[in-house]
């Protein structure tokens, strides 16, 4: 089975890649100048052989004529002394050794003998004559010396340009790769950002590689629609979430909102002994003003109703329409029943100016309004609802246009609203 391989960085891979391929190059580039090199000296040092042998042959020939091995043995030292020579061999027409000269020998020597035979192969002979008449041959072998220290310092060249070019490459391969890994890595992040936690306002930075720049600015505009889409959802929702609590034709709560806010201010005042006040407030011959003057003049008077109602309360206390031309306010916590009393009076009064209609045409309107207390009329949502709704009712039996507290329950020593 086969172990899932350990992801690598993109700027490590292609730092590596770079400098493999470079040192790869430089090293080839350098071998192969080296062999051509090599080459081309091995030529001249068999030129230059062959001209010491013919130099060789020239001065001994003399010696020879006479046989004056000392005079000779004198030539070829003074010629062996003087040019890259490890040995000079004269001999007669009959290949008999007339005279010699070897260079002293040492290890390296010896080493660039064994190295001469390999490069060169066998030694430069040149024939020995006297006016046309041969009389023997000269042997030159090469000492290899030039050879050995050219293929010495080639190599170090080598090694020394494959050094520095693979610091050069591989401070260059960084700064590429970086120029590249960067945008990438940058890439990555905003998009992580952008996926984790919904952040579509972030922006990917500028690249300096046109095809990263593509890259990162159509990435951008992708973030710049999701942005758009999320603000718009966002709006929708709050919106959507505005109208499930809202009555829309007069921005009260609505009965929805109502039932949920009564019931926790209820469970508020019971936790700290508070009180409440239920107003059940009911428009009087609302039908007529439909009736009379449309639909429209109708709407309008719930408006400034609504608008009415939200003048005689405090702030905290919470007014609702709960259809038609019914409303409801919470006044509480800390109400007793003569400040109860005291809103719907002030809410009565407030109704008595007429109210504009669109057209310039006023009307008046009235509102019939009955009041539960808690816990006096009772300690549930629906209960007080009841209650303030019964006593509305009798208002309304009783000729509209006025309050009325609900009948206690269970009687109350000491309280004194009737
Ligand atoms: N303009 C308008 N009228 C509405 C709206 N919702 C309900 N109505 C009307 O309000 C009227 C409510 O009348 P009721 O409360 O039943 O009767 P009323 O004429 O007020 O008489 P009492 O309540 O007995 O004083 C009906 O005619 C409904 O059609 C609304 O949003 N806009």
């Amino acid at each position: 089975m086969t172990r899932p391989r350990t992801p690598t960085g993109l700027a490590n891979l292609l730092q590596r890649a770079h400098l493999r391929v470079t040192l790869l190059a430089i090293a080839l580039v350098g071998v192969s100048l080296l062999v051509v090199a090599l080459f081309s000296l091995r030529a001249y040092v068999s030129d230059n052989l062959q001209l010491a042998a013919r130099m060789a042959a020239y001065n001994v020939e003399a010696p020879m004529v006479f046989g004056d091995r000392d005079a000779a043995r004198e030539a070829l030292a003074v010629l062996g002394h003087s040019q890259p020579i490890a040995a000079i061999h004269a001999r007669d027409t009959r290949n008999a050794h007339f005279v010699s000269w070897e260079a002293p020998t040492s290890a390296l020597r010896a080493l660039e003998q064994a190295f001469a035979r390999f490069a060169l192969g066998g030694p430069s002979t040149a024939p020995v004559q006297f006016h046309g008449q041969p009389l023997g041959t000269v042997e030159v072998h090469g000492s290899g010396r030039d050879l050995l220290s050219f293929i010495g310092i080639g190599l170090l060249c080598v090694l020394l340009c494959v050094a520095l070019s693979g610091l050069a490459a591989l401070r260059m391969s960084r700064r590429a790769s970086r120029r590249i890994a960067a945008p990438l890595q940058e890439l990555a992040r905003t998009i992580s950002a952008a996926r984790q936690a919904r952040q579509f306002h972030v922006r990917v930075g500028g690249a300096g590689i046109t095809e990263l720049q593509q890259l990162g600015d159509d990435f951008n505009a992708l973030l710049a629609e999701l942005e758009r889409w999320q603000a718009q959802l966002r709006q929708e929702s709050e919106s959507l979430e505005y109208l499930a609590r809202h009555d829309p034709l007069t921005g009260l709560a609505n009965r929805r909102r109502f039932q949920q806010e009564l019931e926790e201010r209820l469970l508020a005042a019971s936790l700290e002994n508070g009180r409440l006040a239920v107003l059940f407030i009911d428009g009087d011959d609302f039908k007529t003003i439909n009736d009379e003057l449309g639909h429209e003049a109708g709407d309008e008077v719930l408006r400034v109703t609504a608008h009415r109602l939200r003048a005689q309360v405090r702030d905290n206390d919470l007014i609702a329409r709960l259809g038609g031309d019914e409303f409801a306010v919470v006044l509480g916590p800390f109400t007793d029943g003569e400040q109860a009393s005291r809103v719907a009076g002030d809410i009565l009064c407030a109704m008595r100016n007429p109210i504009a209609l669109p057209g310039g045409r006023l009307v008046n309107t009235t509102l019939s309004i009955g009041i539960a207390l808690y816990p006096r009329h009772g300690e549930d949502a629906a209960s007080l609802v009841r209650a303030a709704d019964t006593a509305m009712y009798r208002v309304k039996q009783g000729g509209r246009n006025d309050f009325r507290v609900a009948e206690p329950i269970r009687p109350t020593l000491g309280d004194s609203v009737s």
